[in-house]
């Protein structure tokens, strides 16, 4: 595997809020078209290492590159959709306007939307299964559908990395099968990092994945992304599922309560 064909690469990474870091010594690098589930206990730092993909966080110690570049220079390339995203009930915004931020470049300027935008606003909203109702007020949803929504707008900017922080929260069984599609369909093409709690839904989908817990674990079979660099006879990117056990609720423990190698 070449530079070229590396979309993530984190290396001896350190990262948190104060004193204490929530992550340390994360190496990790993802190839082009992979798709990565991590997993982990509640406050194990998969949205810590999520903020760090999308440059809301900086690293204290150590790099993170999105193709090569430092996240917030590759923003345009990065379609986001965050855990906790606060909409103002009051601002007057349609399904279609949010959806349509995820065209706009991060700048402080006025922008609009160009014509060649709206294709990708429709086939966003498509994908989610929520076309029919573009004109609708933002304010007039429930939850699920903001939060379909929302990955509407990730989805709209035609990202080549998109980053998703528990996209299966508050969303209903079918919307759940719809994205469980809709993420299997962009696998291959588009590099896709999503923090789960959906073991057997979301992570089984994935072609690997590493257990979060202030620090990153492979699945077994995915040794490959710890440990920058990366060689040229690495074995092809393949499905890697989550490791077996009984009850999802009893692998998640499982796994939450392994340390870190
Ligand atoms: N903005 C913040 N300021 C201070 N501490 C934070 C902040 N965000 C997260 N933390 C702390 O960092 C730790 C990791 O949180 P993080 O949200 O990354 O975990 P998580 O694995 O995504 O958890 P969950 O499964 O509950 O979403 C937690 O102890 C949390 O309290």
């Amino acid at each position: 595997m070449g530079r070229a064909s590396i979309a993530v690469s984190l290396s001896g990474v350190r990262a948190g809020y104060g004193a204490a870091p929530v992550l340390s010594e994360v190496d990790l690098t993802l190839e082009r078209g992979e798709f990565l589930a991590l997993i982990g206990p509640n406050g194990g730092g998969k949205s810590t290492l999520l903020g760090l993909l999308v440059g809301l966080l900086r690293p204290i110690r150590g790099t993170v590159e999105i193709h090569g570049q430092p996240p917030r220079r590759a923003r345009g390339r990065i379609g986001y959709l965050p855990q906790d995203a606060r909409l103002d009930p009051e601002f007057p915004l349609t399904v279609r306007d949010l959806t349509a931020m995820g065209r706009l470049r991060a700048t402080w300027l006025p922008q609009r939307l160009r014509a060649a935008d709206r294709p990708a606003v429709t086939g966003a909203l498509e994908r989610v299964g929520l076309a029919e109702l573009a004109a609708r007020p933002v304010s007039a949803l429930s939850t699920g559908q903001r939060r379909r929504v929302l990955l509407a707008r990730a989805l709209a900017a035609e990202p080549d990395l998109l980053v998703l922080d528990e996209p299966e929260a508050g969303i209903d069984a079918d919307s759940a099968q719809h994205l469980h599609r809709l993420l299997s369909s962009l696998t291959g093409r588009t590099t896709i990092v999503v923090a789960s709690h959906d073991i057997d839904g979301i992570a089984s989908r994935a072609t690997c994945g590493v257990t979060v817990d202030h620090g990153v674990t492979p699945w077994p079979g995915s040794g490959r992304l710890v440990g920058a660099p990366v060689h040229h006879d690495d074995p092809p990117v393949g499905h890697v599922p989550p490791p077996d056990g009984t009850a999802a609720s009893e692998r998640e423990h499982a796994r939450s309560t392994r340390r870190p190698v």
